[in-house]
């Protein structure tokens, strides 16, 4: 049984005649302890997609399941990661993490808890930083603590929604290599999402592309067999990955705007009527009464897709 899976779901948004669809014919399972990235453009569905298993998000159709139960709502088995770090910034880096601690493990004792919290500061390097405010620390180190209050909570699926795309390239680079390592020594599930498909390479067992079909879909996945730790130097010259960096690459340009059949809405035709100009000098269009308005006749209407 997969740890997670997803059966035929859609997902749209807005009011009938004004709707989006975003999601359509959404399968995915995830089985435990993989580290599985879907890659997709930018406003594709990407974090609709990870809100479907977060559980802030329910499909139209379809169901997601954990462990063989619908989702119905978010759960400590399932930790966000966010883009923005949504740390609480009065708290310092041991407290931010203390909170999440206290909350999920409430039958420990307080030394138990002031470990576990030490642990994972220990883990994402930042023990000399336990003290500190958030804003006394730089974005890598936000996300850094974001990364540790998350896996802190022992969940049993790590969501990370573009975790670094708020990082300059070099800090980026860092956060891949070390959530990687923790990965490594954790084997906590894992489903990443980014619009970077090196990053995507770099650090999955899997990875699969949302099609921006238009509603978008994922398409087949990518098994990703480079051996780990993967050294991002070295890797920018095995052919394995080149190829399937090109892959990837090109199973999302392909697919761009398939299938663009989305939002049928209803126009009201503007009420006046076009006139026949090619008659202007004759004596019929000098003595008319003037244009015709169109609810005279009808108020027609037009369906469009757009
Ligand atoms: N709650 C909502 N109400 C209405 N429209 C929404 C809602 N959530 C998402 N959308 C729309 O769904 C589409 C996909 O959004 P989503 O945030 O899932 O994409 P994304 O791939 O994560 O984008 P990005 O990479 O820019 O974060 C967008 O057009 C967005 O405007």
């Amino acid at each position: 049984m997969p740890l997670i899976e997803i059966k035929n779901a859609s997902k749209g948004f807005g009011l009938p005649g004004q709707r989006s669809e975003v999601l359509k014919d959404i399968n995915l399972a995830v089985e435990e302890g993989e580290f599985v990235v879907i890659v997709g453009y930018s406003g594709t569905g990407k974090t609709t997609l990870i809100n479907l298993i977060s559980g802030l998000v329910k499909p139209d159709t379809g169901v997601a399941l954990m462990e063989d139960r619908p989702i119905t709502e978010p759960g400590t088995d399932r930790g966000l990661v966010f883009q923005n770090y949504s740390l609480l910034p009065w708290l310092t880096v041991e407290e931010n993490i203390a909170l999440a601690v206290d909350e999920v493990f409430k039958d420990w004792t307080k030394d138990q808890r002031a470990a576990h919290v030490a642990k994972y500061i220990g883990m994402v390097k930042l023990t000399s930083a336990a003290k500190k405010l958030p804003k006394e620390l730089s974005g890598g180190m936000r996300q850094r603590v974001s990364v540790a209050r998350t896996l802190a909570m022992n969940p049993k699926v790590l969501l990370m929604d573009e975790p670094l795309s708020a990082l300059d390239a070099l800090t980026r680079a860092t956060l891949q290599d070390e959530i990687a390592e923790i990965w490594l020594n954790n084997k906590t599930t894992v489903v990443w999402i980014t619009n970077d498909p090196d990053e995507a390479i770099l650090v999955a067992d899997r990875v699969i592309p949302l099609l921006p079909t238009s509603p978008a879909t994922l398409g087949e996945s990518i098994p990703v067999n480079l051996d780990r730790p993967r050294d991002r130097k070295a890797i920018n010259h095995d052919p394995e990955f080149k190829k399937l960096r090109a892959h990837l690459i090109t199973t999302l340009l392909e697919s761009k705007g398939k299938n663009k059949v989305k939002s049928n809405r209803k126009l009201v035709l503007p009420d006046i009527l076009p006139e026949d100009l090619g008659q202007a000098n004759s004596f019929e269009f000098l003595s008319r009464r003037g244009p015709k308005r169109r609810n005279e006749i009808k108020n027609e209407e037009v369906e469009v897709t757009a």
